[in-house]
Parts: structure tokens; C-alpha cells; sequence
């Protein structure tokens, strides 16, 4: 379907990921979008798929479509995968639009099947016990099994093998001729430029170019300027064309092999025609052998069908793609820059101002935050009363909104301990009792007061534990920890190993969130689009658990492994990583943790 997005920018809190981008998505064409790593390719394939709002400007799907018509296939097929067969992990889409059983079983054996997976050699294996391609394959065959009108692929070739690879381009190239509409984010120009009608150019989050490949290589330096380099096969064809040896640039790296092969190779052995044709031999198991289309002249020839015609806006739009000025582009005007900068400023400032208030906390010696972390949690757990604990939970709300950690992330982190804390509460607030005639259940104010003022204190602890790993990194939380436990060496505690093992668990918290949220956009992909508390029912969360279990289990494996890798001994005495220093704003503000605690323990007695 085609797909067209007007003015569309992103932010992630207050960073834009894209800005302003006009763009028509052709039907039954493949798009591959390119740019170097942070350019926003994959925010625009959420942005496409609608797991996520643009924050300004809009995307229209045809009439009779939306974003659900949309499947998305990310850069880590481990995280997409849920069901302990492939055969059912592929159905799951499915099941969620509501196809019946015989048709569903019957699509999802076609979907192995264009995916190049046997159904009878995969169909009853454990998805997370393939490799990383076939993982991929899962992913794309789950993707494909409800017809989706637009497929959206996120670095498919990254981390295959070549024959994976080229399996995988193959699927790809069947998928097209299938007449798919596609979209792939890509860093591997070389395999998918030959497939690809229409390609996207990214710069920091900005479009810079859409049209055919072939327009690329007219407008010298659109690729560059990105930070990207044309694929080998352009590269060595116009050393060839500048040695008068290739009269046009051919359109991929088998038809530059078949032209080479033609010809008579005078220089055989030595010259640069058969030092390229080595070259590109070496190379062929990773290039895309599309011999599709003839050779194509050096300025290109007319659009595709179903293009985005060049710009009419007064924008530069040359040859066949349009070509959208970027920073420094001498195309824009002192009167865009003006704008562009006041429109910019804002935020900017705002940015400036949390990183400002953030950074006092950040810049803080992790020796401070550790004793006010622990003197903190010791006046918690002795605070009793509604009045010293609303005061507690102020002071936390006020280190929260100094810290400068952006709403979102804070909301983030808070909203899966809501469910188990309301369950606390209503635990404390209801009673069973069976022979009252006033029914089983029976409400007590003053059951539900003492459980509110329990889940607060558990919340004030939790508050503390996340305003700490957000404001130290790493290094500093470990060294801060290890000089408060260091006492505990003398009666025998292997301190070293507890300072290791405590920053490890709470730099492993946000990650197994970030994990969570990554799990839950997975399943809105595969069509299970609940929202806001229908995302952390039983039923949602039983079915995260397992993938979410593995995760652990690997990235525990891993850490282990990388420990031991960089020559960990605990016996060892050990080089600091870094060297902690006591300045003065860190003698005040423990002097203020301590003033606040003392101001708390006296509201509480
Ligand atoms: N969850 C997030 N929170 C904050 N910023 C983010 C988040 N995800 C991405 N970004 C930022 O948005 C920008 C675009 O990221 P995106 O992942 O879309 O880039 P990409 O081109 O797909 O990169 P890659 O090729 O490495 O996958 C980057 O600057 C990135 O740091």
C-alpha cells in the first residue's frame, strides 16, 4: 500500500530523532532506507508500523488500510519471538486478527514456506534454540502470515553469514515479485541497492534524498555527505569508467561481473579490469547478484512508476530523485536558517536547562549518594505516619525533577511496579470473612490506610534505588560502593566480589525493563496492540515470561563470560577504574542529606 508521510518528526524526550520528513512510500515497491548508524531509520520504521506517534506532521495509510496493515520485523529477531514452536510463534499473528484453525495452520505453512523454513523440519522446533538467520526467518515468516500490505525489515542481513545472507535476499526478492510493499533499513548497500525502486537517504534524523538508486550516482556527493559510501560494485565501476573500460555503470554487481566476463580483459593479470573483477569475486558471496534491468547510463533514465515525483516546492530536486538540502546546503535561505534556528532554541534550552539541574546530581562523589542512599532508606523504613511520609515522597518528587530524567523514562520505570503495588494495597485494605452477613469481602479504612502508607515507603525505597542508577554510571557506583563496604573486609567479606555483584544487579534493573518494553512493542508487532493497563494483565505478562526468563539467562551467561574474559580474580588486588575525589559541593550535600533525614526522623516521632 502506498504510504505517505507530511512534516513528520520524532522526539525521544526532548532529542529529535527526526525532523520534517515528506516522503511517499510507493506501493508494491521495495524502499531501502539508508544512513549511517543514528540517522532514525529504525524510529521510521516504528513510525511506519504505528508503534509509535510521530510527534508532529502525520502519516497517511490508503483509506481502507492503517498502521495495523503493517508488520515489522526488528534488528534482534530473539526479542520478537514468544511461542514454544515456530509453527505456533508464526501463527500468533493470527490469532490475534481472529483467522479461524484450518486457514490459519494453512497460512502459516505458506509463510514458512516464502520464508525459506521447511514447515516439516521447523514447524515443532523451539524458536530460541535456532540460529541467528533462521531466528530471522521465524520472524519474517510470522511477519508475512497475515498478508500484511506493507512489510517493514530492520537490518535483515545484519549479523548472517553469506549464505544466510543471500537466503535472506532471496526471500526478499520472491517477497517482491509477490508484490509486497516493503521497506528495509539497511547498512548493506551493496545487497539491497540492486533490489531497490526507490532509496531513502538519512542524515541526523533529516531526509536528504528519495528517488531510484541510479540518482545517487549523479548527485556526487548525497551518499557521502551522509557518511556513507556507494556500494563496491559503483566504486570499482567508475574507476573503470574513468580507465575508459566501462562506458555506463551497471545496475549490480552480476551485471558488472557479466560485462567484465564479455569483455576481452586485455590487461589480463595485471591490469585494473581483472584486479576489480578479482576483487569483486572475493566480494560476490556478500553482494546482492541481481542481474535484474539492463545496463544503466551514467545520468540515469525516467522515474519508476509510482515514484514521488521531483519536488515542485522550490526545493533542489535534480535528476531522478529529489535531493533535500541539508545542513551547511548552500539551498538554504537566510530567512530558513533564522527560522530553523528560532524553532530550534527551545529546545535546545530546555535540554540545556535538565542537563543543567541534572548534572548537580550526576557531578555528585557516588560516596555521597551511597550514605544518603543508605541513611535515606534506614529513616524510610523507620517513618510511620501519613505526614512524614507525603514529606518523604516531596522530597524524593523534588529529587526526581532536579535529577532532569525526562518524564517519560520516569514513567517508564514506575508503571510495572503500579499493578503489584495496587494489589499490596488492596490486600491491606480488604478482608475475607466469610460468615459477616455484610458479605465476604470487607473494606477497612483503616487497613487500607496502613497498606497505602506501606506501598508509599516501598515506593520512597524504590524511588531511591532508581534516583541513584540513573545519576552514577557504572564505574563510579562500583568504586562508591566498594569504599562503603570496604570496613567489612577486615572480617573477612569479599568486598570486591559484593561491590561487583550490587552494581551489577542495579545496572541489570533498567536493562530488564528496557527488555519488558522492548518485549511488549514486539507483540503490539505481531498485532497484540493493547494499551496502557491491558499491557500488564496475567495473561500479557505470562506471556513475556519465558522470552524474558532466556534474555536473563543469556545476558547473565554473558556478563559472566566477559568477567572472566577480562582476567577477573577476586584474590587480585585490582586497579581502580577510577580515581574518587571529595570537593566541597559533596561535603554540603551530604551535610543536606543529613539535615533532611533528621528533619524526617523528627516529623515521624
Ligand atoms: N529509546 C530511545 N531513547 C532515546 N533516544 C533514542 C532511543 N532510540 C533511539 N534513540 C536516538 O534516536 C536517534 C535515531 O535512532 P535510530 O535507532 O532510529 O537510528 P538508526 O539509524 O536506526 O541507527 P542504527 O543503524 O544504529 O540502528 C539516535 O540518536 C538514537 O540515539
Amino acid at each position: 500500500m502506498p504510504v505517505q508521510l507530511t512534516g513528520v518528526s520524532y522526539l525521544y524526550g526532548q532529542s529529535p530523532a527526526l525532523s520534517n520528513i515528506d516522503l511517499l512510500i510507493p506501493e508494491g515497491c521495495l524502499t531501502v532506507l539508508c544512513g549511517v548508524t543514528g540517522s532514525g531509520k529504525s524510529t521510521l520504521l516504528r513510525l511506519l508500523s504505528g508503534l509509535a506517534k510521530p510527534s508532529s506532521g502525520s502519516i497517511d495509510y490508503p483509506p481502507e488500510s492503517s498502521a495495523v496493515s503493517a508488520s515489522i520485523v526488528f534488528q534482534q529477531p530473539e526479542s520478537q519471538l514468544f511461542a514454544a514452536s515456530v509453527r505456533k510463534d508464526v501463527e500468533y499473528g493470527l490469532e490475534q486478527r481472529d483467522v479461524p484453525e484450518p486457514r490459519r495452520s494453512e497460512a502459516a505453512t505458506r509463510a514458512m514456506e516464502q520464508a525459506g523454513l521447511d514447515p516439516e523440519q521447523y514447524g515443532q522446533r523451539s524458536p530460541f534454540l535456532l540460529s541467528g538467520g533462521e531466528k530471522r526467518r521465524v520472524c519474517i515468516a510470522g511477519a508475512i502470515a497475515p498478508l500484511p500490505r506493507l512489510l517493514l525489515l530492520d537490518e535483515p542481513t545484519a549479523g548472517l553469514d553469506p549464505p544466510a545472507a543471500r537466503a535472506l535476499l532471496d526471500t526478499v526478492t520472491e517477497l517482491k515479485r509477490g508484490g509486497y510493499t516493503i521497506v528495509i533499513a539497511t547498512h548493506d548497500l551493496d545487497s539491497f541497492f540492486p533490489l531497490a525502486d526507490q532509496v531513502v537517504v538519512l542524515s541526523q534524523g533529516a531526509l536528504r534524498y528519495s528517488g531510484p538508486a541510479r540518482g545517487l550516482w549523479t548527485e556526487a556527493r548525497v551518499l557521502e555527505d551522509a557518511g556513507l559510501e556507494p556500494p563496491a560494485y559503483i566504486r570499482i565501476s567508475r574507476m573503470l569508467m574513468r580507465q575508459g573500460r566501462l562506458d555506463a555503470l551497471p545496475a549490480s554487481a552480476g551485471e558488472l561481473l557479466a560485462r567484465l566476463d564479455k569483455r576481452s580483459l586485455a590487461h589480463r593479470g595485471s591490469g585494473a579490469a581483472s584486479c576489480a573483477k578479482e576483487r569483486l569475486s572475493a566480494d560476490k558471496d556478500s553482494l546482492a547478484l541481481s542481474a535484474e534491468g539492463g545496463p544503466l547510463p551514467a545520468g540515469g533514465g525516467p522515474l519508476a512508476e509510482g515514484m514521488p515525483p521531483p519536488a515542485e516546492d522550490g526545493r533542489s530536486a535534480r535528476s531522478e530523485g529529489r535531493l533535500v538540502p541539508g545542513e551547511g546546503s548552500a539551498a538554504q535561505s537566510p530567512a530558513d536558517e533564522a527560522a530553523a534556528d528560532a524553532g530550534a532554541r527551545p529546545a535546545a534550552d530546555a535540554a540545556a536547562l535538565n542537563f543543567r539541574a541534572g548534572s548537580v546530581l550526576q557531578m555528585l562523589d557516588p560516596r555521597v549518594k551511597w550514605l544518603a542512599m543508605i541513611l535515606w532508606s534506614l529513616v524510610f523504613l523507620k517513618t510511620e505516619g501519613a505526614f512524614p511520609l507525603a514529606l518523604a515522597a516531596l522530597m524524593i518528587g523534588g529529587l526526581l525533577a532536579a535529577a532532569g530524567i525526562p518524564r517519560k523514562r520516569i514513567v517508564w520505570f514506575y508503571r510495572p511496579f503500579l499493578p503489584m503495588f495496587l494489589f499490596l494495597w488492596l490486600l491491606s485494605a480488604f478482608s475475607w470473612d466469610g460468615t459477616d452477613a455484610g458479605g465476604p469481602f470487607q473494606f477497612s479504612a483503616e487497613g487500607a490506610l496502613t497498606g497505602g502508607l506501606a506501598v508509599l515507603r516501598l515506593g520512597l525505597l524504590i524511588s531511591l534505588g532508581f534516583l541513584f542508577t540513573e545519576t552514577t554510571s557504572g564505574a563510579p557506583l562500583r568504586e562508591g560502593l566498594e569504599w562503603a563496604i570496604a570496613p567489612l573486609g577486615r572480617l573477612g567479606v569479599r568486598t570486591r566480589n559484593w561491590s561487583l555483584a550490587v552494581s551489577v544487579t542495579l545496572q541489570f534493573i533498567p536493562w530488564v525493563l528496557g527488555r519488558i518494553s522492548l518485549l511488549q512493542l514486539a507483540l503490539a508487532s505481531r498485532g497484540n496492540r493493547k494499551r496502557g493497563w491491558e499491557r500488564w494483565t496475567p495473561k500479557q505478562l505470562s506471556l513475556m515470561a519465558v522470552p524474558l526468563l532466556l534474555q536473563v539467562i543469556g545476558m547473565g551467561d554473558e556478563l559472566a563470560t566477559a568477567i572472566e574474559a577480562r582476567g577477573y580474580d577476586p584474590s587480585k588486588p585490582r586497579t581502580p577504574w577510577l580515581v574518587l575525589c571529595w570537593q566541597r559541593r559533596d561535603t554540603a550535600a551530604l551535610l543536606l542529606a543529613v539535615l533532611a533525614a533528621a528533619l524526617l526522623w523528627w516529623a515521624s516521632s
